[in-house]
């Protein structure tokens, strides 16, 4: 199988170009290559695919195997290749994905090099049932719930931006135990799906700091669905204005809740290194 490396702001994934190749059992595939000791080393796989809907289509799995609806930092990488290795030839593409058609811009460097991606991400969901969460009123908005975990409440709020968040503000994110209580709430029977998880410090209104424990692959260097969730967390919660700066652990991100109601991400897409492995060797 012929792979590419990418990764936007650290969030790593092996991506095939499936206009070439085809993968059968991608479950298997993603937690096959995604092991950084046995295998490539990655936050999970994704595919390249042809849509009869839009330019591309993309398909994303989880280190663990498991397939999520949407990935911000993959859908940015998926672009900048699908430019840079000629399946479109245009700056603003169309891609298919679980949470619908998102539209993209290339923007390019002084050298005229794809440097970042500007996503439509779509309209934020916010209603119980759409993270989705157990419980009632189905229709009724989660911001700043009280969950308890291990004799701690934390204050909860749920963003679906097609792939479910919950974000919890905390005063030194640095020092925060992740590993310990982003599998708990992962995990949590309100979430049937499971749920990424967003630990977020406030710098100022316009500036934020993010760890994320994400469904499927445990503490990842970026999550740009995840940071989505958070620039509409903060505004919800009136703690941060609605166009924002993420300090991610790999890297920056710049959020736009825009008054169109659609949420614009933009960051960083890398390419890395191109291969071919043998799969039957793993
Ligand atoms: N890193 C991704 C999110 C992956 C989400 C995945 N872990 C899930 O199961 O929803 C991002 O940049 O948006």
């Amino acid at each position: 199988m012929k792979f590419t490396k990418m990764h936007g702001a650290g969030n790593d994934y092996v991506y095939v170009n499936c206009f070439e190749e085809r993968v059968d059992n991608p479950e298997q595939v993603a937690i096959k290559v995604s092991n950084r000791n046995f295998g490539i080393g990655s936050d999970g796989l994704i595919l390249i695919m042809p849509s009869d809907k839009a330019d591309v289509r993309m398909r994303m799995f989880n280190s663990d195997g498991s397939e999520s609806e949407m990935c911000g930092n993959g859908i940015r990488c998926v672009a900048k290749y699908a430019y840079d290795h000629g399946i479109v030839s245009k700056k603003e593409i169309t891609a298919e994905t679980g949470a619908g058609i998102l539209t993209l811009q290339l923007v390019p460097g002084a050298d005229g090099k794809i440097e970042k991606v500007r996503v439509n991400m779509g309209v934020p969901r916010l209603k119980r049932a759409e993270i989705p969460m157990a419980g009632e009123p189905a229709d009724g908005q989660i911001v700043s719930q009280p969950l308890n975990i291990l004799h701690t409440t934390f204050n909860i709020t749920c963003v679906s931006m097609g792939n479910p968040h919950c974000v919890i503000f905390v005063d030194d994110v640095e020092s925060f135990q992740v590993e310990k209580y982003g599998p708990l709430i992962e995990n949590h029977e309100l979430f049937p799906r499971r749920t990424n998880v967003e630990f977020v410090q406030i710098i100022s209104r316009t500036e934020v700091r993010q760890r994320t424990w994400e469904r499927g692959a445990g503490e990842t260097l970026a999550c740009g669905t995840g940071a989505s969730a958070v620039c509409v967390a903060g505004a919800l919660n009136c703690l941060t204005e609605k166009k924002i700066l993420n300090h991610l652990s790999g890297g920056d991100l710049e959020l736009e809740w825009a008054d169109d109601g659609f949420l614009y991400m933009t960051g960083p897409a890398t390419e890395v290194f191109s291969g071919e492995i043998d799969l039957a060797k793993l």
